[in-house]
C-alpha cells in the first residue's frame, strides 16, 4: 500500500473541484458527467476530450460549457461546426471554447493547467500519454483507463506523487475503500471479484464457437466494447490483478480473482487476523467515479445502496483457470519484465479488433497474447515512456502479422 494512500496525502483544492474528462463521450465519460450534473455545488467541468462522436461531444460542451474542448478528428473545423450547430439547437449564445483536435488533443487537454482532477476514461494504450500529462501537470488523476497504469508500470509510478492516483475501476475503488480498515502490514490478501462474464461455466470447446454478439452480452455491466470483450475472455480480470499490484504494492501471489456472478461485492481485502472487509453496492459505476473524482471524500447520493428488504443471495466461486488462462498468463508476464505487460495489452487490443471483425475465433484472443509474449525479448534499455510505446508498437505489428498468417 505504498502508493494510493487510503486517506490521500495528495493536496487537492478545497471547495468545488474543477474536472477534466478524457473520453467524455464514452461509458465512463458520460457517467462522469452524470455525477457532475447531480452535484453542481461540488464539481464544475473545465475541459472535455472526446474521440470521433462529435455530435455527443458538442452537446456535452454546450451543456457544461468547459473552457477547452478537444476531439481526435484531424480537422478542428469539424468540431467547431458541431459545437455551433449544437449551440443553435439549444438556443445557447456567447459560448466560444478553445478547441483542439488530432491524435494529441487528449494529451494536451489532460495537461491543461486550470483544473483539479482529470478523469481518464479513454480506452486502451492510447491512455498512457494523457495519464502522464495529467500527473506531470500536478492534477489528481481519477483513473478508469487501467491500461495506462498497467503498461506504464514503474514509469507511471515514478511520475505519480503519493496519493495522486485515485482508482475508478470498481474493484480498485472497492479495494481502496476496504484498505482504509488496516495498515499495509495488516493486509494478507487482495481478492478481486469477477462477474465471470457471459461464458462462465463454458468449456474450452464451447468457447471456440462463441460470436462477438455473445461476447458483448455482459451479465451485469453496460460498458464500452473493449472492456466488455475483456470481461468475457477474463483479460479484464488479468489486467485488474496487475492494476491492484501496481496501485497497492501487494505482491502478485497475494492477489486472487474470485467469481461473484452478481457484481455487488466489488472486491475484498483479507487481513492477517482472518477478517475480510468487502465493499458492496449494486453495479453502478457512478459510485466509483464520484469517489474517484472527489477522493478521498464520498459524494452523497452518488448511487443507490443495496436493497436488503427482499431476499437475495450472493455467490462466490473460484475461477476455472484451466479454461480461462488470461490471469495466469498476465501474472507470468508482469513478473517477467517491466515491458511484458505492454506486449500483453497490445496483442490483446489487436486480437479483440480482429475478433469483432470476424477474422479470428474468440479463443484466438488469449492464444494471440500468448504467442506474441513468446516471441518477445525485452530491449536492453532503461525503462521509459518511449520504450513502453515502442514495445506497444512492436507487439501490435507482431500480433497483426501473426493474425495475417492465420487468415
Ligand atoms: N465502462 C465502464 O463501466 C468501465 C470502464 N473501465 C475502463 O475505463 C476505460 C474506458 O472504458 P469505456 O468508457 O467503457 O470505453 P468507451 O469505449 O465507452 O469510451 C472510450 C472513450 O475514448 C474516446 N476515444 C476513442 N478513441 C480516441 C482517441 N483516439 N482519442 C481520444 N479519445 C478517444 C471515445 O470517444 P468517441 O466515442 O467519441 O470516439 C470515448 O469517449 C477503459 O480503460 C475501461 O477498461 C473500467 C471500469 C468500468
Ligand atoms: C465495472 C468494472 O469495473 C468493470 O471492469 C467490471 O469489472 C467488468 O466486469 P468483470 O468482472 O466481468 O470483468
Ligand atoms: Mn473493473
Amino acid at each position: 500500500m505504498d502508493w494510493v494512500s487510503t486517506q490521500s496525502s495528495f493536496k487537492t483544492a478545497d471547495g468545488p473541484r474543477r474536472v477534466t474528462l478524457i473520453g467524455s463521450t464514452g461509458s465512463i465519460g458520460t457517467q462522469g458527467l452524470d455525477v457532475i450534473k447531480n452535484a453542481p455545488e461540488q464539481f464544475s467541468v473545465t475541459a472535455l476530450s472526446g474521440g470521433y462522436n462529435l455530435t455527443l461531444l458538442a452537446e456535452q460542451a454546450v451543456t457544461f460549457r468547459p473552457e477547452v474542448v478537444g476531439a481526435a478528428v484531424d480537422n478542428v473545423d469539424e468540431l467547431a461546426t458541431a459545437i455551433s450547430s449544437a449551440a443553435r439547437e439549444a438556443g445557447a449564445t456567447g459560448y466560444a471554447p478553445q478547441l483542439l483536435s488530432g491524435a494529441d488533443a487528449a494529451t494536451q487537454i489532460a495537461g491543461y493547467s486550470e483544473t483539479d482532477v482529470v478523469l481518464n476514461g479513454i480506452t486502451g494504450a492510447i491512455g498512457l500519454e494523457p495519464t502522464i500529462a495529467a500527473l506531470k501537470a500536478g492534477h489528481l488523476l481519477a483513473l478508469a483507463n487501467k491500461e495506462s497504469l498497467i503498461i506504464g508500470g514503474q514509469v507511471v509510478k515514478q511520475i505519480a506523487a503519493p496519493g495522486q492516483i485515485s482508482p475508478v475501476d470498481s474493484e480498485h475503488s472497492a479495494l481502496a475503500q476496504a484498505l482504509r480498515s488496516g495498515t499495509p502490514e495488516e493486509v494478507s490478501k487482495l481478492i478481486v471479484t469477477a462477474s465471470g462474464g457471459p461464458f462462465f461455466g463454458y468449456s474450452y470447446e464451447q468457447l471456440r464457437e462463441v460470436s462477438p454478439a455473445q461476447a458483448l452480452a455482459h451479465p451485469t455491466w453496460d460498458m464500452g466494447r473493449m472492456v466488455t470483450t475483456n470481461s468475457a475472455t477474463m483479460v479484464n480480470k488479468a489486467l485488474e490483478v496487475i492494476e491492484a499490484h501496481l496501485l497497492f504494492g501487494v505482491p502478485l501471489e497475494r492477489i486472487e480473482p474470485l467469481v461473484h456472478r452478481q457484481s455487488i461485492v466489488h472486491s475484498m481485502v483479507e487481513f492477517i487476523d482472518g477478517s475480510v472487509i468487502a465493499q458492496a453496492s449494486p453495479p453502478d459505476m457512478r459510485l466509483a467515479i464520484a469517489l474517484g473524482i472527489n477522493w478521498p471524500h464520498r459524494v452523497a447520493g452518488a448511487a443507490k445502496p443495496c436493497d436488503f428488504s427482499t431476499a437475495s443471495s450472493w455467490t462466490f466461486e473460484p475461477l476455472d483457470e484451466s479454461v480461462f488462462t488470461a490471469v495466469k498468463l498476465a501474472k507470468q508476464a508482469a513478473a517477467a519484465s517491466g515491458t511484458h505487460m505492454a506486449v500483453y495489452n497490445a496483442a490483446n487490443e489487436v486480437a479483440v479488433e480482429a475478433f469483432h471483425e470476424g477474422r479470428i475465433r474468440f479463443t484466438d484472443i488469449v492464444e494471440t497474447i500468448n504467442r506474441v509474449l513468446d516471441a518477445y525479448t525485452p530491449v536492453n534499455a532503461e525503462l521509459s515512456a518511449e520504450v513502453v510505446l515502442q514495445t506497444d508498437q512492436w507487439a501490435r505489428a507482431h500480433a497483426t502479422a501473426l493474425l495475417k498468417e492465420k487468415a
